[in-house]
């Protein structure tokens, strides 16, 4: 994968997005320069994130954005999506893979370098390292709470995969999150929770520009 395309890399959640729905949040935020989608809508039932997959996939495919689905590898084939993003509760990235095929993109989450090690020999394409800072939007195990800049820094000094910094990253941090190493930003409320979507994907990728790497 181009590891461009994980530069601000919107994790869609409507319950954080503030009375507007997914494909609206979307459909700004691509407006406003977001260069890769994760469907999560966490807690939602499947047929939900079907639907409204449907219009993400169709709004990610005229924009041109990688379009990928949090845990569940049935949903990402029914949506014909570019892939799935993945952590310790859900399918093995090699059983991911197999059932994808090899253009799928899979990401895999990380919060040690032991875990992207793994995560890159099961045959990952990239990393969601965190969280990084503190975060509302999910509840983080205590030993992948708060990881900082430094950890993020090992990791992308020691496994040659892309990589996204994720977890209360807000564009006034985004620059550190890149200068750390990382090849891009992974946000839910810092955009889903914006009053304006648009200009708040747009102030994200103004810090995550690629001046700092
Ligand atoms: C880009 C990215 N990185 C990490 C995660 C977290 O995945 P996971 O650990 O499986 O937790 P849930 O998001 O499923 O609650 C992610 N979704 N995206
Ligand atoms: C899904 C996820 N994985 C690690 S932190 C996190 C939540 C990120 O949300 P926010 O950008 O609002 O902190
Ligand atoms: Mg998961």
């Amino acid at each position: 994968m181009n590891p461009d395309d994980l530069r601000v890399y919107l994790v869609t959640q409507e319950s954080l997005s503030a009375g507007r729905t997914t494909p609206e949040v979307v459909a700004a935020a691509l407006d406003g320069g977001a260069t890769f989608v994760q469907l999560r809508e966490k807690g939602r039932p499947a047929r939900e994130r079907y639907e409204v997959g449907l219009r993400v996939r169709e709004l990610t495919a005229e924009a041109g954005v990688p379009f990928v689905v949090n845990d569940r590898v049935d949903l990402a084939l029914a949506l014909d999506a570019d892939g799935v993003h993945l952590g310790d509760e859900d399918l093995p990235v090699s059983v991911a893979r197999d059932l994808l095929g090899p253009e799928a993109i899979v990401g895999r989450s990380a919060s040690s370098v032991g875990e992207a090690r793994a995560a890159r020999e099961a045959g990952a394409d990239y990393l969601g390292v965190g969280a990084v800072f503190a975060t509302g939007s999910k509840d983080v195990a205590p030993e992948d709470a708060e990881i900082g800049l430094e950890r993020v820094r090992e990791i992308a000094e020691a496994v040659d995969l892309p990589l996204v910094g994720i977890g209360g990253v807000t564009a006034g941090n985004a620059a550190d999150v890149l200068a750390a190493g990382a090849d891009g930003v992974a946000v839910i409320s810092a955009i889903t929770g914006a009053t304006d979507v648009r200009e708040a994907t747009r102030a994200l990728a103004d810090e995550a520009g690629g001046e700092n790497r």
